[in-house]
């Protein structure tokens, strides 16, 4: 069997940033820059106030005091957004609003709270050196400097800082399209009556459901008979609209495990048990779609509880790196046992347990099994906040034992 470390190694060597497209600055949001950016403007684009005052010349307020307070004539308001250049008269001051344009002929601003708010006239208490309370032309950003590197994430300051510099089309990773495809003859859409031998598939909506809250664009395909003529359609159709394809089921002995039985014959895809519990059967490859572009297939097994941790362990990372992003290094945290469990010999376990702040110590955490951990157990995948990794050598985990837990929720969700 192969080391679990050694196949996530592998799948992420055959997957590659997709190719980089020009999209509107909105539409980038959440996506990886595929290039710099370099600004072609200055920040800010014209002086300004830093706050809501009086325009002054430093000079004329030098021996300003709350005892003998300067008083210079209102000759008028400058607000944000006013348009038309100012000039401020010697002798006199103007009120200004922060952001507002600073006018020609003075050099600093005195801050509201220090002057008796006139608006005919106004008593300056204190000093202000020159500059004070200018935000500069170019004191952000200058022409030519670099803003973001190739390899940003769009977040909302990203978008912000773009949006400044007026870069309204940018070049980033598109998000990678994936489609599910559920195979299996006894699926029935939920919503729909169970017959006998009928279970709802459920694989289908949680890899959509997942793929969507890593932020790829998915959709699936549901119920694709274990016929070898109509998974192919299918596999061929998902192919053409897609950047990557997730199957589930039919990979591991059965006689009607499609998805093995037909893609074993390629070449392109293969097939082999991984060292780790749940998840055994996987399979992977690269094929080609009609169009010639490189389509990377992860055939997952159909267990719902398997084909999540195949997801989160293997799929996820490579689906990232086709953003263009980092594989995803998972949130994992030590804990301590308060109740053992055993764990297979030879295989890495993920252990479904509920992990919780220990009582004596809020920055420590306790972990115990969440219940059932049978592959098909739904129920205590959902218990579950965390996967604890059990190393191939352990078969047993007892009470006090430090173990690593990736966490299937926000750390700050953990009580
Ligand atoms: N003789 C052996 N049998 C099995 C082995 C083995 O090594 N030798 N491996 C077991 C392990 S481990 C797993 S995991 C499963 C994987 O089986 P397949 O990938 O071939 O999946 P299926 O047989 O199609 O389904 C397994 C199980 O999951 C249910 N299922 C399938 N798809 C869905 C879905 N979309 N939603 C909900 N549930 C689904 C299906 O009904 C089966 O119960 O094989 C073991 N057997
Ligand atoms: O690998 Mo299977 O996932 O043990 O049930």
């Amino acid at each position: 069997m192969r080391p679990v470390d050694e196949h996530a190694a592998l799948l992420l060597a055959a997957c590659a940033p997709l190719p980089a497209v020009d999209v509107p600055l909105l539409e980038a949001h959440g996506l990886v820059l595929a290039a710099d950016v370099h600004s072609g403007v200055r920040l800010p684009p014209f002086t300004n106030s830093a706050m809501d005052g009086y325009a002054v010349r430093h000079g004329e307020v030098a021996a300003a005091s709350p005892e003998r307070p300067v008083t210079l004539p209102v000759a008028g308001d400058v607000a944000a957004g006013a348009r038309g250049e100012v000039y401020v008269e010697e002798g006199t001051t103007v009120r200004i609003m922060t952001g507002a344009p600073m006018p020609q002929g003075v050099d600093a601003v005195v801050a509201v709270e220090q002057t008796d708010r006139g608006t005919a006239q106004v008593e300056i208490y204190e000093a202000a050196p020159a500059g004070q309370h200018l935000r500069e032309l170019g004191s952000d950003v200058e022409v030519g400097d670099l803003v973001c590197a190739a390899g940003t994430l769009v977040d909302a300051r990203v978008v912000a800082l773009l949006a400044s510099v007026e870069a309204t089309t940018v070049s980033v990773h598109p998000r990678p399209r994936v489609v599910v495809l559920s195979t299996g003859d006894e699926l029935v859409e939920p919503g729909s009556p169970l017959g006998y031998g009928q279970i709802v598939d459920s694989n289908g909506p949680m890899l959509e459901a997942a793929c969507a809250e890593d932020g790829f664009v998915s959709s699936r395909v549901h119920g694709v008979v274990d016929d070898e003529s109509s998974f192919t359609a299918e596999l061929e159709a998902a192919l053409a609209v897609s950047d990557a394809v997730i199957t589930t089921g039919g990979v591991s002995a059965g006689a009607y495990d499609t998805v093995k039985a037909v893609l074993s014959r390629g070449g392109a895809m293969e097939f082999g048990p991984v060292a780790m519990q749940p998840g055994k059967p996987q399979g992977f490859g690269v094929m080609t779609a009609a169009d010639g572009r490189e389509v990377p297939v992860f055939t997952l097994p159909g267990n719902p509880v398997s084909a999540l941790v195949s997801y989160e362990v293997f799929v996820a990372p490579c689906l990232r790196v086709l953003a263009g992003r980092l594989p995803s290094v998972a949130d994992v945290v030590e804990a301590t046992v308060t109740e053992g469990w055993r764990a297979p010999e030879g295989k890495v376990q993920f252990t479904r347990v509920v992990l919780s702040r220990s009582e004596t110590d809020p920055e420590r955490y306790d972990v115990r099994p969440a219940g059932g951990q049978g592959s098909y157990q739904l129920s205590s995948l959902v218990q579950a906040n965390g996967l604890a990794v059990v190393p191939v050598e352990v078969t047993r985990v007892g009470v006090g034992d430090t173990v690593g837990v990736r966490l299937l929720v926000p750390r700050g969700e953990i009580t």
